[in-house]
């Protein structure tokens, strides 16, 4: 099997790369090493990638359509995960323009090569973030997803309409994945658990959002991943009736198109998150309690019993175990 991978130098590109090349499966990735966040950090993954045999990568932006179709046809795969985007809630609101070009416009140039390939199955990712203002947890693949609060939210909703009517049209299977906030060793250090940790680690006072009040349905890295290598065995087929989709399943009535959640399935109070890193970290955390932040939303908690029915697995790394392994690696890493 041969595997390209957008955003092969990002966090959860490069685990699954490192996943698949493990079982021996060739990977080529591309990455647009944008520096959204400290470029070192893709550098020091892709370093790691690069030790494995079967490891290809094109650095290039998705923007490129031109650069990307050609290397995409250069590497024939049979399967394609799309993960490179620009991805944060809250940085939505301070660049919208990125979001556009590299979500939508790029997951259309994702797309369009796909499908000039004839790949097998094409996975993207989405987010836990386009449940929006939903109230009514845990979040299912198919209840409504009509508020979302983010510019971020709204282009990864729009990059699930999107392939629904590529997967329709051209008969390209098709699972989008929505990612419930994911954390472990290599993480982005635009999010909480990095920059929780480097605050409580350096003695300095962290912010806590809408009071403490939050709640987050955080998802081990190496269990994601391992869903996503299940999933990409899970090719969607175009149903025959509506009456053959399971009760539950997201499955398009007429498209080989799904969309599956990937998370904990466990809801954790920011503050209880908090309290794991201070465990893990020997250390006491000094709170600031502030007001909820625009663009955020108050709380996520998956529904893994898709996951589950698909491919048999859900994930099982409770947040404090978790965090004692990002902290253990974010030490070994700084040297701290
Ligand atoms: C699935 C989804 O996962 C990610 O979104 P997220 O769930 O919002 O994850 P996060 O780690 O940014 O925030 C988790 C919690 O932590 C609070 N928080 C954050 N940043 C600061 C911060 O800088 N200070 C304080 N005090 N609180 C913060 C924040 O208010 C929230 O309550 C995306 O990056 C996105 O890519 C994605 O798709």
């Amino acid at each position: 099997m041969r595997v390209y991978i957008t955003g092969v130098a990002g966090f959860i590109g490069f685990h699954l790369a490192d996943l698949l090349l493990d079982e021996g499966i060739r990977v080529h990735g591309m990455d647009g090493m944008t520096d959204y966040y400290d470029v070192n950090l893709k550098r020091g993954r892709l370093a790691v990638l690069n030790q494995k045999p079967g490891f290809g990568f094109t650095e290039c932006m998705l923007e490129d359509s031109a650069t990307l179709a050609a290397d995409m046809a250069a590497f024939k795969p049979d399967i394609v995960v799309h993960l490179a985007a620009q991805a944060g809630v809250r940085y939505s609101l301070e660049a919208p323009r990125s979001y556009l070009s590299s979500n939508i416009e790029g997951t259309f140039n994702v797309m369009e090569a796909s499908r000039d390939l004839g790949v097998k199955h094409l996975l993207l990712a989405s987010t836990s973030s386009v449940f929006g203002a939903n109230t009514e947890m845990p979040y299912r693949e198919t209840d409504k997803v009509d508020t979302q609060v983010s510019l971020y939210a709204a282009t990864k909703k729009a990059t699930e309409a999107l392939s629904h009517s590529w997967a329709h049209l051209y008969n390209l299977p098709t699972t989008c994945f929505r990612f419930f906030t994911v954390y472990g060793p290599w993480g982005r250090p635009d999010m909480a658990p990095f920059k929780f940790t480097k605050a409580i680690l350096a003695g300095e006072p962290i912010d806590v959002y809408g009071h403490g009040e939050m709640f987050r349905d955080f998802t081990y890295v190496t269990d994601l991943v391992r869903g996503v290598r299940l999933l990409m065995d899970a090719v969607p087929e175009r149903p025959s009736t509506v009456e053959s989709i399971e009760t539950g399943d997201s499955l398009s009535p007429v498209a080989p198109w799904r969309v599956v959640n990937i998370g904990n399935g466990e809801k954790v109070a920011l503050g209880d998150f908090i309290a794991a890193i201070e465990a893990a970290t020997g250390k006491v955390a000094k709170r600031n309690l502030m007001e909820m932040q625009k663009g955020d939303v108050r709380a996520t908690w998956a529904d893994n019993t898709l996951l589950r029915r698909l491919t048999g697995y859900r994930p099982q790394t409770d947040i404090r175990t978790g965090m004692q392994s990002f902290v253990d690696w974010y030490r070994d890493y700084y040297r701290l």
